[in-house]
């Protein structure tokens, strides 16, 4: 292989990024755009597919650009992006019928109620290893079908195509010659019989969805096809797909039984690879497929948290607390504490261990001494404590206890943050040198599919040192924040009117 360098295209919720790897797993370029979140309802959220595709493309360009090289250098593309995110769109003019229903969006909750009142929670978590929650795609695109005039005329007559955000960048990096997705992606979908690894007929027809709509299920990493001459200027083969929490987890090389890691993106997913067998939660958990580069199918637990640095997102954009992300870092380390202040950032209901989709966030604990800085401490605490809880929850399901958590993810660069997790976890937290983890996922997925990487060894011998925070906080303090915060989830849940 004497082409140099990977490109990996991580859509994620909150930007656009593209990230140019070398054969050493180095950042060569990268470029990131962030977009336009649409919130038309309380709990509603929306993104413009128009504005993801210009995004991306976009920051792909920039990159390339920056990095002084052309189609003809790289020698296969990897994406991978945000889960559940459905577009629905014209398989004629390539257009999209609705904005893309994000997978935070709680519109459905309300008919996951109906479904879950009849028992179909137990069908849905029996085919697709998920809980019934208006988080999946299935939901959502039967929604587009019910409320867009005329989408379900034109689905019935085969008009329209359905994906995940990967099968939209794919359809559109393709010029529409692709319509695809991988096992990973098809597993967040609730259409997707996780056992038999096809689509469902059970629930297509529970969902009132044509499976015409649907695109081919993949393995994550194979060639799917080229992107269009017009482009890039040349074609480059399209070699990797995986969801983004997935991709993590490849990138972190976590590819046995018994590997984790915990990503802090827009929300904060853990997920355990469990093997070849899947591990059936009992405790709030998911089962999902886990991104292979050798055929075999393999399984995860998974602890979706729906609001991770998106807290942070939110003080810097709604309150106006802080000039950047980064910054919340300055200002938690300014004080010894919270002073008894608790966020819980029920924005969109709580995901993993609780399922409250009716939560909303709360904050308690607060007296005429609290501060700003108490605020913002208390934000970046929350990312923490909803760890704990899912990890307490991924113990008891895989009967594997962690000895140390691998991070990731963009707010994994924030120090003091992973130091209070470590400290609340009683547990070391491994950060990467490279912690775009995501990227890297789906390059190494692309790679291992055209030979540019021959296999997990050629990878691993690459990987730099990671750094490694340990607890430092005494056993009574750490119980008793751990309370509180609970006493503080507690008041969060059944907010909001059904
Ligand atoms: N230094 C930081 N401290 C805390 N949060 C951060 C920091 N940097 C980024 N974030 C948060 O992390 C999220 C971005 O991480 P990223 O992995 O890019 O997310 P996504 O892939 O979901 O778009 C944002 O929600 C942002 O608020
Ligand atoms: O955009 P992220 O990185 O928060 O990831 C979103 C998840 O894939 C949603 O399931």
């Amino acid at each position: 292989m004497d082409k140099k360098y990977i490109m990996a295209l991580d859509q994620g919720t909150t930007s656009s990024r593209c990230i140019i790897f070398n054969r050493k797993g180095e950042i060569v370029a990268s470029s990131q755009k962030e977009f336009e979140q649409i919130y038309p309802h309380g709990g509603w959220v929306e993104h413009n597919p128009m504005e993801i595709w210009g995004s991306q493309i976009g920051v792909t360009g920039e990159a390339l650009a920056t990095a002084g090289l052309d189609a003809t250098d790289i020698a296969a593309i990897g994406i991978t992006s945000q889960r559940e995110t459905t577009v629905v769109w014209n398989k004629r003019t390539g257009l999209p019928v609705y904005n893309a229903i994000v997978w935070q969006c709680r519109r459905t909750a309300g008919y996951c109620d109906e479904l879950k009142a009849k028992g179909y929670d137990k069908v849905i978590k029996e085919k697709t290893g998920l809980i019934l929650d208006p988080y999946f795609s299935a939901t959502k695109i039967r929604w587009i079908l019910e409320h867009v005039p005329g989408a379900r005329e034109q689905a019935k007559a085969g008009e329209l195509l359905c994906g995940t955000i990967d099968t939209w960048l794919i359809w559109n990096l393709t010029k529409g010659r692709v319509h695809v997705t991988d096992e990973t992606n098809a597993s967040r979908t609730m259409l997707y019989n996780i056992h038999e690894l096809k689509w469902d007929e059970d629930l297509l027809k529970e969902f009132n969805i044509p499976v015409s709509m649907l695109p081919k299920v993949k393995s994550s990493s194979e060639i799917y096809g080229e992107t269009d001459d017009m482009i890039f200027g040349a074609p480059i083969p399209i070699a990797g797909d995986a969801g983004d929490q997935q991709a993590a987890l490849f990138g972190q090389l976590c590819c046995d039984k018994g590997m984790a890691k915990n990503t802090y993106g827009t929300g904060c997913f853990l997920l355990m690879n469990t093997g070849t067998t899947p591990v059936v939660s009992e405790h709030g958990l998911l089962t999902t497929i886990v991104a292979s580069h050798d055929g075999k199918h393999r399984y995860a637990l998974e602890g979706s948290i729906f609001v991770g640095g998106a807290v942070i997102q939110w003080l810097r954009d709604e309150l106006r607390m802080i000039p950047s992300a980064a910054d919340s870092e300055r200002y938690a380390a300014a004080v010894d504490d919270t002073n008894g202040v608790y966020l819980v950032p029920a924005f969109v209901g709580l995901g993993a261990p609780y399922w409250d989709a009716y939560a909303r966030g709360t904050m308690v604990g607060l007296t005429r001494g609290a501060k700003k800085e108490h605020v913002i401490r208390a934000a970046l605490e929350s990312m923490a404590y909803q760890t704990y809880d899912v990890l307490q929850a991924m113990q008891k399901d895989s009967g594997i206890i962690l000895q140390k958590l691998k991070v990731d993810g963009g707010a994994s660069a924030n120090s003091f943050l992973m130091q209070f997790q470590s400290d609340v976890l009683n547990k070391p937290v491994e950060r990467p040198a490279v912690i775009e983890t995501t990227a890297l996922g789906a390059a190494y997925l692309a790679g291992l599919a055209v030979g540019y990487w021959d296999d997990l060894e050629d990878i691993e011998k690459n990987c730099k040192p990671a750094f490694e925070f340990s607890p430092n906080m005494e056993d009574n303090r750490r119980e008793k924040v751990i309370n509180e915060w609970h006493k503080a989830v507690n008041r969060s849940l059944g907010w909001e009117e059904r």
